[in-house]
């Protein structure tokens, strides 16, 4: 269907717009509801919840009642049905990614005790700058002696011995003497005097004591350097240096640079709460008894809870909502008291009771940014923002019911949305080249088709990764998602281009790595 926009507030303006379209085109189109002609049928669509329609009727019955007048009794009924979203909030992938992206900053720090709490995937707020130098002491980096460099090669009297963790040697007042050694251990403390450590290998056992528990005399093979072996204070993490950026993410080598120097709290950007709810009067728990009838499972729920949790957001269970737009307003009503952003599937596509975007718009005045995507799967992919007093906006993002559509939609627009809330600069999954291994049909739409990757062995750097196909694309078909380690990023078919042959270079957006 092809509507016009020819306003979206519901005053008087619109009020006179609408008139106008009765008589000349075929759609017109208000915020607060949608209204056309079919055939001799005037369709009044009446979003949202009791409230919004009470609203809308204000509005619309002097308009309705001259309608009528004025066409001459040519419309015989007047009935409520959902058309087609306004063409503008039509867009292809690129324009709604950077839609989302756009409406998104990063939300504020916090400061977290890595010592207690997992900070694994956060990202840091601020610079890190070492108050502690590594190593604290002058480090012996091998099991062998400390001696005087410039003694150079020859016998040693061995006088004592330090292994690591001991403090003989560090504090003490004794300093090492010409022609002695001390028997040190890797990570061991080098004792003051000593300006180099020679490696065991590089020493001979002279002589021991009668009981053998003691080396008395060394002698060194070669003639040692100065600050041989010796790892000096702060030479790995210098005092007051800057070990960690803004914006690095905390893996487990950050984590232990921030452990190696005893900074335990961390200022990382703050996570957004997600919660996912399911739509649909066919739904039903997913692991309990009792299917029957028209219901199915809730898989959707399991599979973005689970896919959420898994990138490391905090995530809330909002269960399934009926399709009825005054459980979807109460719904959201408690949601965005505790998220950050609202994930639903279902109920955004052309049916009766695909009432979601309407109870947004009508009944929390959200901004609607997109409500179709140019795309397979995941078409009617809706996108919202609602603006709360003292906060940041709520993300409010309207997935397809399918379980591929919500699937492939939750990787391209709601885990970097999360991400670019969570810090992340970068927050979109990696692309990259793939061959195909096999002829693949196109799409009327651009598709997000999933794949599974053969990576190439041997070292030959030009050969890329090969791609294939994980069956049928059906949207309803989770199996396709199983085990797929990609989507390949393919163009729509046009008469020109029907497929793509095998051994064609394509982009291919990894799944199973950022
Ligand atoms: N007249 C039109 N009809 C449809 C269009 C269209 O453009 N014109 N688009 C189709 C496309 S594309 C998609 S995708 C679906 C999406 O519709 P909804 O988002 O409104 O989703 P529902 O109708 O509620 O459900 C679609 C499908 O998925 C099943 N489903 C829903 N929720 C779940 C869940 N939580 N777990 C598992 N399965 C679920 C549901 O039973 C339906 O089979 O609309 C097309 N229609
Ligand atoms: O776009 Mo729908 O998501 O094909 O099935």
């Amino acid at each position: 269907a092809t509507s016009r926009v020819l306003d979206r507030r519901a005053d008087g303006l619109s009020t006179a717009l609408l008139l106008k379209s009765l008589e000349s085109t075929p759609y017109a189109v208000l915020s607060r509801g949608v209204s056309g002609m079919r055939g001799q049928t005037l369709i009044v669509n009446l979003p949202g919840s009791q409230k919004a329609v009470d609203e809308c009727f204000a509005v619309l019955e002097p308009v309705l009642a001259h309608a009528v007048k004025q066409l001459q009794g040519r419309i015989v009924e007047v009935k409520a049905e959902h058309v087609e979203m306004q063409q503008s909030a039509h867009c292809n992938v690129d324009e709604a990614v950077s839609t989302v992206l756009d409406s998104v900053t990063s939300l504020p720090a916090e400061t977290v005790n890595c010592a207690t709490a997992s900070v694994l995937g956060r990202i840091l707020a601020s610079d890190v700058i070492a108050k502690e130098p590594l190593p604290p002491f002058r480090a012996s980096v091998k099991d062998g002696y400390a001696v005087r460099a410039r003694d150079g090669a020859g016998r040693r009297r061995v006088v004592d011995v330090v292994t690591a963790g001991d403090e003989v040697g560090v504090h003490s007042s004794v300093v090492l003497q010409a022609h002695c050694a001390i028997r040190v251990s890797t990570g061991g403390p080098v004792p003051s005097g000593a300006d180099a450590v020679v490696q065991v290998e590089d020493t001979k056992l002279i002589e021991s004591s009668p009981d053998l528990t003691k080396e008395l005399v060394i002698e060194v093979l070669k003639p040692p350097a100065e600050g041989q072996d010796i790892r000096p204070v702060g030479s790995d993490i210098a005092l007051g240096a800057k070990v960690l950026d803004a914006g690095a993410k905390i893996g487990p080598c950050e984590l232990g640079i921030l452990a190696s120097i005893g900074c335990s709290l961390v200022p990382v950007h703050k996570l957004p709460t997600v919660g996912v709810a399911s739509t649909g009067n066919e739904l039903m728990e997913p692991f309990g008894a009792g299917l029957g009838g028209a219901k199915i499972r809730d898989s959707n729920r399991t599979t973005l809870l689970a896919m959420l949790s898994s990138h490391g957001f905090p995530v809330v269970d909002l269960g399934i909502i009926p399709d009825k737009a005054d459980c979807l307003v109460t719904a959201f009503e408690k949601a965005i008291k505790t998220c950050q952003v609202i994930v639903t599937t279902g109920g955004v596509s052309m049916g009766e009771r695909d009432l979601v975007k309407q109870v947004l718009t009508a009944d929390f005045n959200a901004t609607l940014h997109f409500a179709q995507v140019r795309m397979k799967p995941g078409k009617p992919t809706s996108f919202a923002t609602l603006s709360v007093a003292n906060r940041h906006p709520v993300l409010f993002f309207g997935l397809p019911g399918n379980p591929v559509s919500a699937f492939v939609t939750a990787n391209l627009y709601v885990i970097p949305a999360c991400r670019r809330l969570g810090g992340w600069s970068t927050p979109q999954r990696s692309v990259f080249n793939v061959k195909l291994g096999q002829e693949i049909r196109l799409d009327p739409r651009p598709e997000y088709h999933r794949c599974t990757l053969q990576w190439p062995s041997g070292i030959d750097a030009d050969v890329l990764p090969t791609a294939w196909s994980t069956g049928s694309q059906a949207s309803s078909r989770l199996l396709s998602c199983q085990s797929a380690s990609g989507l390949l990023i393919l163009p729509a078919r046009s008469d020109s281009l029907l497929s793509l042959p095998a051994g064609h270079v394509t982009q291919c957006m990894l799944l199973d790595c950022p």
